[in-house]
């Protein structure tokens, strides 16, 4: 599979994939060593998720998107990317269903909504979800997750396993295991990759083969680049997302 993965990059760079212990670490650093802090890190994030699906899914083919939103950073991710594709155009909805009491993620809640995003409380069932949008972003889990999905979740999960309309992951295809994959016959099979910081290990997975994958989330140091043998492709210019593979 490494070799099947391997050639169809475009880039010519060999990447390295990060297991979720280190993708944990490396994380834990830029908060503790390098003083970032979660909204500097979400908000760059979030950029590079909008920015990313609206290159593969542009507002004038796909003006209406659902973001299914979980409870930890990656549904942050999500609510941030809510707000920049609603500035770049899109008829923005969000289906939160296990909302984190934080500060952070109520404000952010607080903006989308002050930014015209429409809050849906039950989703239309999964084939009539092509009805209502065009396009999906999966910011249910990210690289914390362990499987298998639990019961309260389950309903946004199986959503966007049946949707059919194209899926953006944020980070992670929600559901698979951070490094052996999607695990399950009827695992999330996603259009789109957006992996923030650096790959984890599951995007190697033929189950992706066909998926576009770009890289975001612009914003680790050098000496993070050094300490994980980071060999990531350089950004175009001032651009928040690289293509990894087409
Ligand atoms: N270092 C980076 O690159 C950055 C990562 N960020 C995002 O942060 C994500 C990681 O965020 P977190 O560590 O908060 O965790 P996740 O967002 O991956 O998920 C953790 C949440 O999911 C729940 N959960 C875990 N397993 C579950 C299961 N089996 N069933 C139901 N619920 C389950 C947990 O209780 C917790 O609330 C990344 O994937 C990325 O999207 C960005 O926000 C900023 C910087
Ligand atoms: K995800």
């Amino acid at each position: 599979t490494n070799m099947a993965a391997g050639s169809r990059k475009c880039s010519t760079t060999r990447l390295r994939y990060l297991t979720q212990k280190e993708a944990i670490a490396l994380d834990e650093e830029l908060f503790n060593e390098y003083k970032f802090s979660v909204d500097q890190l979400m908000e760059l994030a979030g950029l590079s998720v909008a920015t990313a699906v609206s290159r593969t899914f542009p507002v004038s083919t796909h003006p209406s998107a659902l973001i299914i939103c979980g409870p930890g950073n990656n549904g942050g991710d999500g609510l941030v990317a809510a707000r920049h594709m609603s500035l770049f155009g899109y008829n923005v909805s969000i289906h939160y269903p296990k909302r984190t009491p934080k500060p952070l993620f109520e404000n952010l809640l607080a903006q989308c909504v002050a930014f015209g995003v429409d809050i849906v409380e039950n989703l239309p069932p999964p084939q009539q979800l092509c009805d209502h949008y065009q396009v999906l972003v999966d910011a249910l889990f990210g690289f914390s997750f362990k499987p298998p999905v639990r019961e309260e979740l389950k309903p946004a999960m199986t959503a966007m396993i049946e949707a059919t309309i194209p899926v953006c992951s944020v980070d992670i295809p929600s559901g698979w295991h951070v490094e052996k994959g999607p695990g399950i016959a009827k695992a999330l099979r996603p259009a789109l990759l957006i992996s923030l910081s650096a790959p984890k290990m599951c995007a190697q997975s033929e189950f992706i083969l066909d998926a576009k994958h770009y890289l975001g989330g612009r914003f680790l140091p050098p000496g993070i680049l050094h300490k994980y043998f980071l060999r990531l492709p350089p950004y175009p210019c001032e651009d928040q997302v690289v293509l990894l593979s087409c």
